[in-house]
């Protein structure tokens, strides 16, 4: 036990029935148990390994602005859904000296809330965004401890590692998707004198409430199981909550579900739902097509009991029901249970879930199933991708798919696997992005039980493994650490995976798709990526157009529309047409996803968006890109659209607001950064665009139907107006090139010339442009 850290921790033992009246540690004075002590003494023996200093003040400095800006934007997905629980939680302890912390895969904090006078305190030690809370970077911590072990963590005073850090009390829960993967952690922190413990429990529920969100969001197009063993317990944060395909595998849960089941992630995708819940995705089909239909009763095979409620997307499902429209059909097939035969209902369901499944338009052929065919809405480069992948499919040909942030990269990866031979073998992503270094390679290639301290200790599959008989999806392939690659590279060539700790090696068969939105070629003359490696992933190359460049907008709002909130027919005022049209949507499909979404949220009950549904957020980013848009010769004429709503001019500037009240510079937590599409202090909206404004792209032509019926781009006249300073045509290039380079800011300070704290100064981050 020596140099462990029980039952004091390290820097403050004592002796004991010696000379020195022993000092009690501060953390031993909370009734925590010995799993919480064994973990706090194992993080520390990582940091003592890693030769941390107890005393020494770390490093508390943040990632620059514009790299927070590019981990912001990569982590909009998970603000979006944070967010508005981040505020609820605050609300829960307001005025308790503390604040409440998002951070991202790796630690770093993204956002945060909390009381004013301690978040002064806390900006001491960095409690702010852009500075990293990993074990490796400030010890035993919370948020970086959590990381590790993977489960909901305190850290109390003095069992942090670091003696700066003694004044807090942190309570933080990893989140994760609905594959086991960490998304980030949130985390509550404030002075140890005033620890509940409450708090864990409260942010162990608001993690959990944005896992829901998040497994909702992405099985919103296949069948979502809702269950309890108490039936009112559905539809509350207790429920679990199974992901099932077509074929009745399950592929994803809820961390209620698997605590419920009793089962691993792993364990479940062995089962079906004939072999776990006894019943049939025809059966359930039957049964929850009626919208009044009400939970269901099933057993499983080891005699628990749950009421199952169903929900899916009932135009695309219906042709897998057996039995005739209105004929209420048996849940169960072949389960022993009380599900057999009829007399089923057992209560009603919650009133929203009564609601769903909505009708919906029918959508064209092979558009709602998710592959190819769904990503071709009318714009050319996009079919033109479509079209050569369809060449290469089932033909052991590694795609590599490039292309900016939120274009629809990791869409299309699993439209690549839904329309393979493999579509019913696993789809496993892997972010190398969002896992920490020290982490990807145990994750990728799995680990024997004791191969290393820390994670799980029983030892782990790695994702490659898991990815057997089906596709392996390496996202943000750029970032994969120089180190790993030829492991990579060796694992692709035998066609073999060696686990760590481990001497057997265990032959995978995986169809490879990789993505990136950084310039390989240019990582390549850096050296920062193999070239073998490149050839190995390059079977195929296919470049996702950014938004600004696809002539298919309108067709995408419609489908997005359509998609989010079936059988509404929303239309967007023509003014938001125009507006839309005109602006550049440097976050790509996923900002307009987020702006759409946000927008039918605030249109909730009227049938046309207008500009006042838009977040002021968006439209400041519009604004500026107005003011920063390219010569007049470059906007074209407008084409002739069919029963134009708007005449010519008619309209304010490209439709947008003559003056929207400027975003305040500060962020919140105290930093002094800001960066567009992410929030300044001060209540949030329930969801945010990202990413910064720039010049406007070629503009759109309409294929198809629009969705706000005729309405013409901006006009010549008005761009002439717009004042073109020579510091906004050097504005204009420093984004053109940073958009060139992928925005990758020192490739673009090369090109240019100029370094990259000048970049970042000339294009003032902070929302002043
Ligand atoms: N063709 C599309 N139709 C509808 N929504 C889309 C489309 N393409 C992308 N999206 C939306 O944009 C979001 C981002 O897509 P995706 O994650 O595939 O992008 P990405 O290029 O992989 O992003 P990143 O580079 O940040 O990983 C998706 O969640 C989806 O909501």
């Amino acid at each position: 036990m020596s140099g462990r850290f029980s039952p004091v921790s390290a820097g403050v033992r004592q002796r004991q029935g010696g000379v020195d009246e022993p000092r009690r540690p501060i953390a031993s004075t909370l009734p925590l148990g010995g799993q919480h002590l064994a973990k706090i003494e194992d993080s520390h023996e990582r940091c003592q390994a890693l030769g941390l200093s107890r005393i020494e003040r770390p490093d508390f400095a943040p990632i620059g602005r514009s790299d927070l800006g590019v981990v912001r934007e990569r982590n909009q997905r998970l603000y979006n859904h944070a967010a508005p629980v981040m505020e609820m939680l605050y609300e829960q302890i307001v005025n308790t000296q503390s604040m409440v912390v998002l951070t991202d895969a790796t630690g770093t904090i993204l956002h945060s809330i909390g009381d004013d006078d301690f978040l002064a305190r806390a900006t001491k030690v960095a409690l702010s965004p852009g500075v990293n809370w990993s074990e490796q970077s400030k010890g035993t911590n919370a948020v970086g401890t959590a990381l590790i072990e993977e489960t909901p963590t305190l850290v109390h005073a003095d069992e942090h590692f670091l003696h700066a850090n003694h004044f807090l009390t942190c309570s933080a829960a990893p989140i994760l998707d609905p594959r086991g993967n960490i998304l980030g952690v949130l985390d509550v922190s404030g002075d140890h004198h005033g620890y509940h413990q409450h708090t864990m429990g409260l942010v162990k529920m608001s993690a959990r409430m944005i896992e829901n969100h998040w497994l909702t969001d992405d099985y919103r197009n296949v069948m979502r199981l809702h269950f309890h063993s108490r039936v009112e317990f559905i539809g509350t944060l207790m429920e679990g909550i199974l992901a099932v395909s077509q074929d009745g595998k399950f592929v994803g849960a809820n961390r209620g579900a698997l605590e419920q089941l009793g089962l691993s992630g792993a364990a479940l995708r062995m089962h079906t739902l004939a072999s776990l819940l006894g019943t049939t995705v025809a059966a359930l089909v039957d049964r929850f097509r009626s919208p009044l239909a009400t939970p269901v009763q099933v057993v499983m095979p080891n005699g628990r009991q749950f009421h199952v409620y169903a929900r899916f997307n009932w135009p695309a499902w219906h042709s897998l029901g057996d039995a005739p429209a209105g004929a209420e059909a048996p849940v169960a097939d072949g389960a022993a249970g009380p599900e057999r035969g009829a007399a089923l209902p057992v209560a009603s369901a919650p009133a929203a879930m009564a609601r769903e499944p909505a009708v919906r338009p029918q959508p064209a052929a092979g558009a709602d199933r998710g592959g190819l065919a769904s990503l071709t809405t009318g714009d050319a480069q996009v079919g033109a991708v479509a079209d050569k992948i369809r060449r290469v499919l089932n033909r052991d040909i590694p795609i590599l798919v490039l292309g900016e942030t939120g274009t629809g990269k990791e869409l299309l990866a699993r439209a690549i696997h839904q329309d393979s031979d493999r579509a019913k073998q696993p789809f496993v992503a892997v972010n190398c992005a969002s896992i920490p270094d020290t982490l990807i390679e145990a994750e990728l290639f799995g680990y024997e039980e004791g191969a290393f301290t820390g994670a799980r200790r029983k030892g782990a599959t790695g994702r490659i493994v898991q990815a057997n008989g089906g596709t392996l999806f390496l996202d943000e392939i750029g970032d994969m650490p120089i180190g790993l690659q030829a492991h990579l590279l060796r694992v692709l060539q035998e066609r073999q995976v060696t686990p760590l700790g481990s001497g057997k090696p265990v032959a995978v068969d995986v169809t490879l798709v990789c993505a990136t939105h950084r310039n390989l070629r240019e990582m390549i003359e850096q050296k920062t990526f193999r070239e073998d490696l490149y050839y190995r992933l390059n079977g195929l190359a296919v470049r996702l157009p950014p938004l600004r460049e696809r002539s298919d907008l309108m067709a995408l709002v419609e489908r997005i529309l359509d998609r989010e909130c079936p059988g509404r027919r929303l239309r967007l005022d023509p003014e938001v047409v125009r507006l839309f049209q005109a602006y550049q949507w440097p976050g790509n499909v996923r900002q307009l996803f987020n702006v759409l979404r946000t927008a039918t949220v605030m249109a909730a009950g009227e049938a046309v968006i207008t500009r006042d549904h838009l977040s002021d957020d968006f439209l400041e980013d519009a604004r500026h890109a107005a003011q920063a848009r390219v010569p007049a010769a470059a906007v074209a004429e407008p084409p002739a659209w069919p029963g134009a709503a708007v005449a010519w001019g008619a309209a304010p500037q490209a439709g947008l607001p003559a003056a929207e009240p400027p975003l305040p510079a500060g962020m919140s937590g105290g930093s002094g950064m800001a960066v567009p599409g992410w929030p300044a202090a001060g209540p949030m909206p329930a969801a945010l665009p990202g990413a910064m404004g720039g010049a406007f792209g070629p503009l759109s032509s309409l294929p198809g139907q629009p969705v706000g019926a005729g309405v013409p781009p901006v006009t010549a006249a008005a761009a002439e107006a717009l004042p073109q300073s020579l510091e906004d045509v050097e504005i204009q290039t420093i984004r053109q090139v940073l958009d060139a380079a992928g925005g990758n800011i020192s490739v673009a300070a090369k090109r240019l010339g100029i370094s990259r704290n000048t970049i970042c100064r000339k294009l003032r981050w902070n929302g002043s442009r």
